[in-house]
This record gives C-alpha cells, structure tokens and sequence, in this order.
C-alpha cells in the first residue's frame, strides 16, 4: 500500500454475514454478490470458510475463478487441515489470502484447553503454515479486545514474523467502546516489533451499537483494513456496516481525510439485492441504506429542502445510487412539498386550487399513513370530478352492513336543499344507490360499475368508475377514496350530475352524446 491515507475495505457478507441465524445464502446468489462487490471496488471478499462444508468450499472456490479486482479470503481455524481446505479453495484467486483465526482471550483460551505458551506456539505452526502455502495471510486474535494487553503483543509479534501480511484486531462480541478501539491499535502500534510493516485491520460487532464508531476509531488510530458486511449483517447484532463507514469516510472527509476505493454509487443497489437472498430485511430508520434515510416527511423539512436541500440532507441519495424522490407526502407535509409534487406529476395548480387540494389531501393523509403519486392523481382526478359547486353533492353517508342485513342513512345536498333517507338494499353499494334513488329520483341505468384499489395496503385508495344511461345519453362518473362504498355513491352522484348537466344542454339545443366526467 503507497498511500498512506488509503483504507481497505474487507466484506465479510458473504462468511460472517452469513452466519446471521437464517442469512444462508444459495450459491448461485453468493456469486452474484461476489460479483458486485468485486465490481464496487471492495479490495478483499471473505468468501466463507471452506471446510465448513462442501458448498462454502465450492462457492469460494467458485467466487476464487470468477474473481476480478478483488483478493479472495477464505477463513480457516488453527488447524492444518482447515488451511489446507482453504488454500484448496482461494488458489484458483488472481490474488487469494487465508485467513487463519484463533481466541485469545482467557475465555477462549479455555475452549481449546491450551495454556499461553501452548497457545502462542500453535499459532507460529498454523502462520507459518498458511505462510508456506500463500504470500497473502491474515491472522485474527479472536476477541482481542477482552485479551491481555501482553499476551496480545506477544502473539502478534509471533504472527507476523511467521510470515502474516494482515493483523486483524476483532471486537468479537462488540465489547468496546470508540476510545477504547483507537487506544488499543496506538499500543500495538507502538509496542509490536514489525507493527509498521504490515495493515491492521478491525473487525467489529454492534452487540452495543458501536460498530461504526469503533472502526472509524481505530482507523483514526492507524488500522488501514475496515471488516464490514453489507446492511451490517452478521453474529447477532452484526458487524461494521460497510455502507456506514464508507459514507462516513466519504462525507466527513474533513476530518478524517482517509480514502477508500468503493464507488458509493453501487452501495443502493447491492443493500437491495444482499436484503432480497438473505431474507433481511433493513430496517426503515437504517442509516445510509433505509427505506426513510433519504424522505423527508415534515412540511418544515420539505420546504427547506425544496429550496436548499442542504438544509437536511449530508449527502445525496444519488452519492448512494438512490434516484426515487426524495419527498414523501403524508400527514405532515405542507402546500410547498404538495405543489412541488403536483408539479412533478404534470399538474399546474394555481393558489385557490392548491388550497382546495391541500385540504382534500391533508384529510385522505389523516386516513392513510403515506400518500403516494397513485394517490394524488386519483385526488386530483376527484377533486376534477366532483366539486362543491356540484348540484347534487354528497354530505353524508352511514352504512350498515353485515349478515343482518344492509341499509344506508345518506344525507345530500340537492341545489339549495339538504336531504336525508334511509333506504335498504341487497349488499351495502345497492342500498346506497336506492337512497340516492331516493333522494334525486331517476331513470338512469347502471351500465357499469368498476372498484380497483390504487395503492397497496388495506388503507389504499379504491377509485370507482360507474357509467350510466339515460334516455340514450351515457355518463361516466369517477370517485376516489379509501372507503370504497363512499367512492361508489360519490361516483354514481357525478354520473347524475353529469347527466343532468347533459340534459340541460339537450334542452338548450346540444347534441346528446357520450359524456365523460373527465375530459381525459
Ligand atoms: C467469531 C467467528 O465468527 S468464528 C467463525 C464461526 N463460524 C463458524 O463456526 C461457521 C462454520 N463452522 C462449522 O461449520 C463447524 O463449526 C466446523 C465444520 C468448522 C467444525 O465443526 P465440528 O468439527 O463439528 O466442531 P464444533 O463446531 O462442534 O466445535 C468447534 C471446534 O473447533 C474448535 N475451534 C474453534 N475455533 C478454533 C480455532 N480458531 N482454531 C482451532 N480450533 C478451533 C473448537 O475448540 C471445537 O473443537 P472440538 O470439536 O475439539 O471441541
Ligand atoms: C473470525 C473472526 C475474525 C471473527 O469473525 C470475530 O472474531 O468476530
Ligand atoms: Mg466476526
């Protein structure tokens, strides 16, 4: 490595990622992750860890052939037969490392039975080993965090003059903390003959939610290799997310003027595809690659961000690859988000409209917890159809409906006349319809009658159309809203309008023909 300032990036998706309780991935998916990474520029893939089983050896092997740019990793115990199976597998790698780990801590220590000296001397064979078989070996500390200070030092020293490349300090089980992280890489910086000629590298969990923090530390402190997965997947809590600390290094260059080689753009689309094959899904509020980091909901936020979108926002979604917009609508947006919306789906509204459609939006945005661009059209499509200057308006509508049977109270208003009937019916639409029969009497037929749901969700909205006849003269009537009974009633009330309004023209000399309440 020339640049000093240049940090690594290690994915670990697709070994420790994988060991996330029920992440396990096909191998035809772990090559196609592979794939990726290699493409956004991650310098090392852990591929797995080859004598696990007969798929993690084939998928690393595979991955091995297939790779481009990237070095490829395989993970082995202690154990010659586990580096052997390693080597078998990345040798096929333009540039393959193993990764060859051990605990060191008093409580992994025990696990094996072996005492310090045991201990340190296993770990000069299996180095030296690894060594003998590739000229790229990484050696791992198991929970070096919670390992002595001494015993730490005298085992790395061991390492590397066995022949490691890569000294890889993991926080196992997510144990430190930021100051903690950065102290320890200065003191084996310091203390450790042979420290400066080789990259340390950190490998952190998120048990305490400090992984980011961690990793970021300890580089401050001088390690060059960041262990990441993407989401932050892995054991338990998971480990370092790789999109965090790429971002992080990326906005906050200022502070931490450090390099790494990924291309930002890529990090959307791989979130995506690493949350599809492992069944994880990223949580809304997850920084960088949540379905919420880039929205802004709030009318204070949405107004400044429409006219300076710095004023909210650290990076943008593009640096990730995020081309959606940006601004969600819902119930706390305000008039400059809805406009800027409207404007962006065609429609030019002047000020007395936007006030209109704002209120009609801000009460569909009390009922539904996000409005969508379906939404709004289906909005501005009703607020088209069906206005208050209307001569027959709906005010008022109760239904009752279930296995006793089903009537409607509905109360309308009729020019200047406010009246209300309660009428009966087969199903709940029926006896809608007989009340407004009731009301406005008519012999208009029911030619068609139409309900599709606009968004998803058991709160989306139902558009209805409905098209009636009357004395050779058709209208059609549209409504939306997400109680799909009052949509019907609306939308059979503008048909009537509709052909009232038609016979009124037939009277003044026009020609009856199709009439649409749309001119769409
Ligand atoms: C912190 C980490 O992420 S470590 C990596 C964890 N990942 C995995 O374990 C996933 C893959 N693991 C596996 O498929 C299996 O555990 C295997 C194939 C590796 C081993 O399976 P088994 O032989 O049945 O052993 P088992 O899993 O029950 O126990 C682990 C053994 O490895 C030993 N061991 C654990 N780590 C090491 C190490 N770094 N070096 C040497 N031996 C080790 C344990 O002492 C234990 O040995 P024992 O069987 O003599 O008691
Ligand atoms: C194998 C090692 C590096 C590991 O995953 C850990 O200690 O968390
Ligand atoms: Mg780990």
């Amino acid at each position: 490595m020339t640049d000093k300032n240049r940090v690594l990036i290690f994915d670990t998706t697709l070994r420790d990622g994988e060991q996330s309780p029920g992440a396990t991935m096909t191998h035809a998916e772990k090559l196609e992750i592979a794939q990726m990474l290699d493409e956004m520029g991650v310098d090392i893939i852990e591929a797995g860890f080859p004598i696990a089983s007969e798929g993690d050896f084939a998928a690393v092997s595979e991955i091995a052939r297939r790779s481009q740019n990237s070095v490829i990793c395989g993970l082995a115990r202690a154990q010659f037969p586990d580096i052997d199976r390693c080597w078998e597998a990345v040798k096929f790698a333009k540039r393959p490392r193993i990764h060859t780990f051990i605990g060191t801590s008093p409580l992994h220590r025990a696990i094996p039975n072996l005492d310090m000296d045991q201990m340190a001397e296993r770990i000069h064979q299996t180095v030296t080993h690894a060594r003998n078989l590739c000229d790229n070996v990484q050696w791992s500390p198991m929970d070096a965090t919670r390992t002595e200070h001494d015993y730490l030092c005298r085992v790395i020293e061991i390492a590397i003059k066995a022949g490691a490349t890569t000294i890889n300090i993991p926080d196992t089980v997510g144990y430190t903390a930021p100051r903690e992280s950065a102290d320890l890489i200065r003191m084996l910086l310091e203390r450790v003959p042979g420290a400066d000629e080789i990259v340390f590298a950190t490998h952190c969990h998120n048990d305490l939610g400090m992984a980011t923090a961690n990793s970021l530390a300890a580089v401050e402190a001088g390690a060059r290799q960041i262990e990441c997965t993407i989401n932050g997947l892995g054991e338990r809590a998971g480990n370092t997310a790789l999109e965090e600390v790429v971002m992080a290094l990326k906005v906050r260059h200022d502070i931490m003027p450090y390099d790494t080689a990924i291309d930002t753009t890529k990090i959307m689309g791989i979130s995506r595809r690493v949350s599809q094959v492992s069944g994880f899904a990223v949580q809304f509020n997850k920084a960088i690659v949540g379905k919420n980091a880039f929205l802004h909901e709030s009318g204070i936020h949405q107004d400044g961000v429409l006219k300076n979108v710095e004023t909210f926002e650290i990076m943008r979604p593009a640096d990730i690859g995020l081309n959606e917009a940006n601004i969600v609508l819902g119930k706390h947006s305000g008039r400059a988000a809805l406009r800027s919306k409207l404007n962006d789906l065609g429609y030019e509204v002047g000020d007395n409209q936007l006030k209109d459609v704002f209120v009609r939006f801000k009460a569909l945005a009390d009922r539904k917890k996000e409005v969508y661009d379906d939404d709004l059209i289906a909005l501005m499509q009703d607020s088209a159809a069906n206005t208050d200057s209307d001569y027959l308006q709906v005010k008022h509508l109760r239904v009752v409906c279930g296995s006793d049977g089903q009537s409607a109270d509905l109360t309308m208003i009729v020019g200047d006349e406010e009246k209300t009937v309660h009428a009966e019916g087969d199903g709940p639409v029926d006896a809608c319809f007989n009340a407004v029969k009731a009301i406005w009497p008519h012999s208009a037929v029911l030619q068609l009658y139409q309900v599709h749901a606009v968004t998803e969700g058991t709160d989306a909205q139902a558009t209805v159309s409905v098209r009636m006849e009357e004395d050779g003269r058709i209208a059609t009537g549209q409504a939306a809203d997400t109680d799909t009974i009052l949509a019907s009633v609306k939308a059979y009330v503008g048909a009537l309008n509709r052909l009232k309004v038609r016979r009124e023209m037939v009277g003044e000399g026009a020609d009856a023909k199709h009439v649409s309440m749309y001119s769409h």
